[in-house]
């Protein structure tokens, strides 16, 4: 891990649960997204957000990550205050949190394991060759250590979103955010990503926060399923994907997880 001394005045510092959202309200201007969120997050649990489009998940986790500021509420990372951060501290409670952003953020012109030492020759100590030795290491954690000296342009769209993760995991983090990790992977390299999610919660104890709006994926890797609504611009159900989908007295709820039983129009 990198330091992660709490903060001054940090009434959470230590303290589980490691992510609290309170009172969050997201807005774009005058559009507001989110209202009055809150919610907590157990240190290893896997966490998949969900809810139709627009309605604001990605808005959530760009909050979550330091990419968007909170019009009003707060956000707690590991016992450190993210909202009430600036600069440096601001800089250095996100560096300890891996984000993995979907495959695009992987820089084209490098290749696979430049990549995954970019975090540790931006945020570590360590010499050249110490990085090269980590970021192998976090190559073979995701199955790629055999395509350390690709482009990573030569990857299919499976190992770009596993090489994503190797990267974001470079750094030791408490918690990997992803967005959307299956879009546009068949079933099956779907599968083998969740397989993969769940095998590092397992072994490294990451909690790990999904957006996502595959039932497949939600069943298989979520301890838990928040689902967001447009309308009350929040969140309407919080719980085991199997107990949403089957005793949620919310009809939106139940709907959204048993679309795939529905007889194909
Ligand atoms: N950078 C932005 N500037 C202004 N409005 C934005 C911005 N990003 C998102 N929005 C708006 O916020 C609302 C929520 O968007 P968001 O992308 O968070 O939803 P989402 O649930 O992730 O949707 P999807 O499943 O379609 O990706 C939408 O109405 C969107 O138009």
């Amino acid at each position: 891990m990198m330091d992660s001394a709490p903060l001054p005045d940090d009434p959470a510092a230590a303290a589980d649960p490691l992510v609290r959202v309170e009172n969050l309200t997201c807005a774009y201007g005058r559009n507001v997204v989110l209202r009055n969120v809150s919610f907590e997050v157990p240190r290893g649990e896997v966490l998949t957000i969900l809810g139709g489009s627009g309605c604001g998940k990605s808005t959530l986790l760009k909050h979550m990550i330091g990419l968007e500021q909170p019009a009003k509420g707060r956000i707690w990372l590991g016992g450190q205050e993210l909202t009430a951060a600036t600069g440096s501290a601001r800089r250095r409670i996100l560096a300890s949190f891996g984000v993995a952003y979907q495959a695009g953020a992987l820089f084209g012109s490098m290749s696979v394991l430049e990549n995954v030492m970019l975090p540790l020759a931006e945020h570590s100590e360590l010499d050249p060759p110490a990085r090269e030795l980590v970021a192998r290491l976090k190559l073979r954690e995701v199955g790629l250590e055999q395509y350390a000296d690709y482009a990573t342009a030569e990857l299919s769209g499976g190992m770009q979103k596993r090489a994503a993760i190797a990267r974001a995991l470079a750094l030791d983090p408490a918690i990997l955010f992803l967005d959307e990790p299956s879009a546009g992977l068949d079933p099956v390299t779907s599968a083998e990503l969740d397989a993969l999610i769940l095998r590092l919660s397992r072994a490294l104890s990451l909690t790990f926060i999904v957006v996502t709006h595959e039932l497949a994926s939600i069943f298989t890797i979520a301890d838990r399923a928040l689902m967001l609504d447009k309308q009350e611009k929040g969140i309407i159900a919080v719980g085991r994907p199997q107990d949403l989908r089957d005793h949620h007295p919310d009809p939106r709820v139940t709907r959204f997880f048993r679309r795939g039983e529905e007889t194909p129009v």
